[in-house]
């Protein structure tokens, strides 16, 4: 693994543990994520993704290790969790305190295009916009770290883009870290500085990407890494 300055390192995680019943699915993961930088997670499905972020996430209390995450962090599901009875507004300033919480869920909407539709409701948003919302939920604590699961996996391919485009613009104004779990390889060249693949309930295999951003798929070296990693994750060029 690339080494780094430890002050840099805002998430270790050390020898992690899970198992359902007799199904081990962690065993012994380990993985950091610096200041800034997007580590996306791939592997197959049911490699334990989504159980390792949950473990990051403090979701999960039958996981065990070292785990070492900043304590301000946003998570964003593939499915957006807006409460229905609650307005957009209302539902990004969820648990924030003081007296100007409606301004900065305001502004955390805006920033994501949605300011115009602070006062509608989950029902009445396309799932793009809601998982939007979703982005400004997370953002609005001016987390140092942002953990993703499939974060636009049920999005259509248009959306999924202009979302990925998104968050790359957000990540370079507010300097947030991200943990990017997704089946998605191009979506892992497209923004990752850092791709995991896990494996055997552990980190099997690690890519720097090193193209500049942001990036495009028709990028030069592009292909080659998406050729190397469709192959690492058992799916070879045709
Ligand atoms: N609550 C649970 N009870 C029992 N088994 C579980 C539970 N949650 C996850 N598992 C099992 O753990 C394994 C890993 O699941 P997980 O959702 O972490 O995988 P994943 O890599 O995120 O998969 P996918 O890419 O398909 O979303 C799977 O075999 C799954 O069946």
């Amino acid at each position: 693994m690339a080494t780094r300055p430890a002050s840099d390192v805002i998430v270790s995680v050390t020898g992690l543990h899970r198992s359902f019943g007799d199904t081990v699915v962690l065993d012994g993961a380990d993985l950091t994520v610096a200041r800034g930088e997007v580590v996306a997670l791939l592997g197959g499905s049911g490699s334990g993704k989504s159980t390792l972020l949950r473990a990051l996430a403090g979701l999960d209390d039958s996981a065990f290790g070292a785990i070492d995450v900043p304590s301000h962090f946003g998570v964003v599901f593939q499915e957006h969790r807006l409460l229905p009875w609650k307005r957009v507004v209302d539902n990004v300033a969820l648990g924030l305190r003081g007296a100007d919480v409606r301004r900065r869920a305001l502004e955390a909407l805006a920033e994501v295009g949605l300011e115009d539709r602070g006062d509608a409701w989950p029902a009445e948003l396309s799932g793009g916009q809601a998982q939007r919302v979703a982005v400004a939920r997370a953002l609005v604590r001016e987390p140092s770290l942002l953990l993703l699961d499939e974060p636009f996996g049920a999005l259509d391919a248009l959306t999924r883009l202009r979302m990925q485009q998104l968050l790359e613009r957000l990540r370079v104004r507010h300097g947030f870290a991200a943990l990017l779990v997704t089946h998605d390889v191009d979506e892992a060249l497209l923004l990752a500085d850092r791709a995991l693949v896990l494996e055997g309930g552990r980190i099997a295999e690690e890519f720097e990407v090193t193209l500049p951003k942001p990036r495009h798929q028709d990028d030069p070296g592009f292909g080659g890494l998406r050729r190397h990693l469709l192959e690492r994750l058992g799916v070879p060029a045709t």
